[in-house]
């Protein structure tokens, strides 16, 4: 084998070691920053690789008083997490092959998507008020459980809960309907009320230490958005909270993909003056939402017990819609 090529194979290697590096990483790991630069850096909250690798420059001047160190810092935080590298769309194809699905126990919805809903990606459910976002989120949480022949992952889930609007005695009749042990059902689901959206950013930071320590395929944040719409009401705190929510999409897109988890969160309505897909209501946190989610269902009452699911915004997916029940069982076809 001549040099070239034995350079080549140790240089791929390199690449592979660096994407396989945990973007948590402390961020005095770093090559160029010593226990100094590390506290001055923490201080100002930049705690780990991952958080070097998205600053900029100018920030990291600021705080190490340096532009060309801080230039180093943030290209060998980039290396180390092989975010310089290409990848052959082979290499995308074999990626996406390893995707893993949850049914939603609704058969003509897991045909909409495919199989169901996928690990490593976002999907985001939107509806109006009483839609069955949070029945379909907790329908997930006990299907996730459910052994690969049945639809399930055989795994846990962690739900962060926005609104109060968790019900274990729901979850307990929806396992009870899928031949579950009510109790154990519960027991497999990590629960946290998030009572800001500082609070909500935090437990999805502290989510991932629960994802590396138990088989977790499912995070759902129900709502997503309520405590930013909240705390930065109008317009003149939109671009503030469209930032903030920005990072904490992309936040969850990063732990999905990194911990091959499904990540399901949902949003709400708002009505708007013109009509968005026909339709007079549009999901709050608009296209923020859109593009940080790698899915996004649309839930809509029909009537009675009815309701009508529609994907839209999937690079994947054909658009269409299906039909399901709410019943006491959960959702059904
Ligand atoms: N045990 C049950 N049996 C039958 N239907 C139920 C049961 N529990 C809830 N539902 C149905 O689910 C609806 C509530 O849906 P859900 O709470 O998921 O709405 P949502 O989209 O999350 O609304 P919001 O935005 O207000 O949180 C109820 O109106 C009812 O129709």
């Amino acid at each position: 084998m001549s040099s070239k090529k034995k350079k080549t194979d140790a240089e791929a290697a390199q690449v592979q070691a660096a994407v396989e590096v945990s973007p948590d990483l402390d961020v005095e790991e770093l090559e160029g920053v010593g226990k100094v630069t590390g506290a001055k850096l923490k201080e100002k909250g930049f705690y780990t690789v991952k958080d070097v690798a998205f600053a900029s420059v100018k920030e990291l001047a600021e705080i190490i008083g340096n532009e060309e160190r801080a230039l180093q810092i943030i290209e060998s935080a980039r290396k180390m997490l092989g975010l310089h590298s290409f990848i052959s769309a082979l290499e995308v194809y074999e990626r996406r092959k390893k995707i893993r699905r949850i049914s939603t126990g609704v058969r003509s919805l897991d045909e909409l998507l495919g199989g169901g809903i996928e690990t490593r990606a976002v999907t985001e459910v939107v509806g109006e008020f009483g839609s069955g976002k949070t029945q379909l989120c907790h329908q997930l949480a006990v299907m996730v459980q459910l052994p690969e022949e049945r639809g399930g992952l055989g795994a846990k889930a962690i739900y962060i809960d926005t609104e109060n609007t968790f019900r274990p005695e729901r979850i307990m009749q929806m396992a009870r309907a899928r031949g579950l042990d009510p109790d154990q059902a519960l027991n497999n689901i990590f629960y946290a009320r998030a009572y800001s959206s500082d609070h909500q950013m935090i437990l999805v930071e502290h989510a991932k230490s629960i994802v590396k320590q138990h088989n977790v395929a499912l995070i759902v944040v129900d709502s997503v958005i309520a405590h930013f719409r909240s705390e930065f009401p109008g317009r003149e705190n939109l671009a503030e909270r469209q930032q903030k929510l920005n990072k904490h999409v992309a936040d969850l897109l990063r732990l999905a993909d990194a911990y091959d988890v499904a990540v399901v969160i949902t949003n709400q309505v708002m009505a708007q003056p013109d009509v968005f897909f026909g339709n007079p209501l549009r999901p709050a946190g608009g296209n923020i939402l859109a593009h940080g989610a790698t899915y996004r269902l649309w839930l809509r009452k029909s009537k009675e017990n009815i309701r009508i699911v529609k994907i839209f915004d999937s690079p994947y997916h054909p658009e269409g819609e299906v039909s399901f029940r709410i019943t006491e069982e959960g959702l059904i076809d």
